[in-house]
């Protein structure tokens, strides 16, 4: 029953309650997104442990007028439930329904759309002071987890806001946890101070006896702040500017509602440090809180998993055991993951090699050129990373490590269609960001085997490389026999047709691929390399095929199949070429195999693209006399 959250829709509704009926509403909130997800999935434990948080915030900041700005926005299915979105909540990251994240086109509640970590100081900074330049009596707060703070992004934010003395409020919802737990000397200085609370007992027990000593309160207080500088970071922020409060009980609605409420009044940059328990509330998900970052439907009674999994590994963890066999042959392999862990399949690597395991926290730029030191040293490291969050990292990749040819390998995970995540995690762009970078040498693997000789191969190179492939179960292949290098630049001829016409795959493609192929007496080639292109086997195709079909699960735009267009051009324009791939769009959430439909990436859609070819060639427009 949830009698009182019924009687919720906007934040002016919950204002309207009594603030004594808040922990009730609590609850109401948990039973309710324990239910809800059970059925859906999503990001449980994050949002099991900011109800109360958002509550009170959403009670005593005047929202939408007030800004409230969410980092990453996993932690934001509460905000969205109190803030008209209930009843849609059942849609939440499926097609056509309610985002993961907060977005602005979904509510006016949603002040910035998010889905990358780190970068909500920068947003509400920049409102604060747009509002503040405007006139705008408003108060801006940023709401980041202690992983998102671990991002370099987050550092240059507050160093600009003290610069700048905004009236900004940061909050940081410290649970020590990033996906896997959090990292980094800041995050074990938090657990210190949270396991500290002694500090707290013992500041207030010492307040109480000196309080009857007229003038040593004063001496106290000195004393106790160059104490606090001693163990908590606190100082760190106050260093920047921040009048730094806490660490609170972020469960503790008497504690919270009246330091918010102070809070929001005051003026300059100032920082409420809030300890919380990721998947409060529900205890499979606080006892395990990295498997239940992220879930699936599961049963809410034991919090099982109600599908299992089953059938072939997935890329992921085909990675994943590559990279310990190549580590177990060559000690020069190290395996770098920023905050990514278990996504990149990385967990048992840790555990068979923790000295050449690093997780550099939710920090992608120090991840590729932490990785360049490494290499610059005679070590090989792999840098594990979704396709989506190596973006951040763009000008690392081609500054300290492509212009100095140095052999780092990416192991692209997600890259293509992720699915529920949606534009924000979107893999789409790799292959064209990728392919103009002098250097590199650029894979598509089309299965397992594939995918563990490509980690071979890049590590065998003395310059960059990179693998790249999809959220998806691989074929089923057996992998027999130890990753081995390929040769480079060189595709393999699937199948050989005679019908004029080839289907030239880069990626996963080649079942889909030779059921398209039948009706029309096909060839299939699996290319493998997206740069260096086999261009002889295309010389040589040319020559006995008059229609090629490449596919990619990339968007059209730089991708592969413009490379193969661009060669062809030049060598035979009657050559007729037809790219298949993503659009010039974000490509929104669903079901992955359902938008590979969509975009013509599936056996229908090849086949559609052979027949084509007998359609009449576009007749070129006559360009209008001038
Ligand atoms: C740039 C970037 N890298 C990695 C991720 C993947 N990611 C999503 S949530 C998360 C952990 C965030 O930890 P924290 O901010 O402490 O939030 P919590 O889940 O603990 O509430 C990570 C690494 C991301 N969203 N963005
Ligand atoms: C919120 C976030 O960025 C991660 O939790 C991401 O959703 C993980 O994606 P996968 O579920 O594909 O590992
Ligand atoms: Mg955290």
């Amino acid at each position: 029953m949830a009698e009182l959250l019924d009687t919720i829709s906007y934040p002016e509704d919950l204002r309207g309650l009594d603030a004594a009926r808040l922990p009730d509403l609590a609850e109401e909130l948990r039973g309710y997104l324990l239910e809800s997800l059970s059925e859906t999935g999503g990001h449980l434990g994050a949002n099991l442990g900011t109800v109360e948080l958002t509550l009170a915030l959403h009670y005593t900041f005047q929202t939408p007028h007030d800004r409230l700005v969410w980092d990453v926005g996993h932690q934001a299915y509460v905000h969205k439930l109190l803030t008209g979105r209930r009843e849609s909540f059942g849609t939440i990251r499926q097609a056509g329904g309610l985002s993961g994240f907060p977005k602005r086109a979904e509510s006016p509640y949603d002040t910035f759309g998010v889905g990358h970590a780190s970068t909500s100081i920068s947003a509400a900074l920049g409102m604060a002071q747009a509002s503040a330049a405007q006139g705008e009596e408003r108060a801006v707060a940023a709401i980041i987890g202690d992983g998102a703070m671990t991002a370099g992004m987050a550092f240059e934010a507050l160093n600009h806001a003290g610069d700048l003395n905004a009236n900004l409020l940061v909050i940081l919802n410290d649970n020590e946890m990033s996906i896997s737990p959090n990292v980094g000397a800041l995050s074990q200085r938090f657990s210190r101070l949270i396991a500290g609370r002694w500090y707290n007992r013992m500041r207030d027990n010492a307040d109480r006896a000196l309080s009857r000593i007229p003038g040593a309160r004063d001496i106290a207080r000195r004393a106790e702040e160059h104490f606090k500088g001693l163990i908590t970071p606190g100082t760190l922020f106050e260093e920047l500017g921040f009048n730094y409060v806490g660490p609170v009980d972020g469960h503790n609605l008497d504690e919270l509602l009246p330091i918010l409420g102070n809070l929001r009044g005051m003026e300059g940059p100032r920082l409420l440090h809030v300890v919380t328990r990721k998947g409060k509330g529900f205890e499979p998900a606080e006892n395990e809180p990295t498997k239940y970052h992220g879930v699936t439907p599961f049963d809410p009674a034991t919090g099982a998993p109600r599908k299992s999994g089953g059938g072939a590994p997935a890329y992921t963890k085909v990675f994943g055991d590559a990279l310990i066999e190549t580590a177990a042959a060559d000690e020069r392999v190290t395996g770098i993951t920023p905050a990514m862990r278990e996504g990149s399949g990385l967990v048992e690597f840790e555990q068979r090699f923790p000295e050449r395991f690093f997780d550099v926290g939710i920090a992608e730029q120090h991840a590729l050129t932490f990785a360049a030191g490494q290499a610059c040293e005679g070590l090989r490291p792999v840098v594990a990373i979704y396709s989506t969050f190596l973006q951040r990292a763009y000008d690392q990749l081609i500054h300290d490590i492509a212009i100095q040819n140095l052999p780092v390998v990416f192991a692209i995970d997600r890259a293509g269609i992720v699915g529920p995540d949606g534009p924000t995690h979107g893999g789409n762009f790799d292959l064209s960001f990728l392919r103009p970078v002098p250097n590199l040498t650029l894979m598509t693997p089309a299965n397992e085997v594939d995918l563990r000789n490509m980690l071979a191969t890049g590590l065998a190179l003395e310059g960059p490389s990179a693998l790249r492939y999809p959220k998806d179960k691989a074929v089923g292949l057996a992998t027999s026999g130890p990753p081995s290098p390929l040769e480079v630049g060189r595709a393999e001829v699937v199948r050989e047709g005679s019908g004029g016409q080839a289907l030239l795959v880069f990626g996963p493609f080649i079942g889909p691929a030779l059921e398209a192929a039948e009706e029309r007496d096909a060839t299939v080639v699996n290319m493998r390399f997206v740069k260096p292109l086999d261009t002889a086997l295309l010389t040589e195709l040319a020559a006995t095929h008059r229609h090629l079909v490449t596919v990619e699960e990339n968007t059209l735009a730089g991708g592969a199949g413009e490379a193969v267009r661009a060669f062809l051009a030049s060598l035979d324009p009657e050559v007729r070429v037809t790219c298949l791939g993503l659009p010039d769009a974000f490509i929104p959430q669903g079901e992955r195999t359902a938008l590979l439909g969509d975009y013509g990436l599936d056996a229908a859609g090849m086949t559609a693209a052979l027949r084509a070819h007998t359609a009449p060639r576009p007749v070129a427009r006559e360009c209008p006399q001038k």
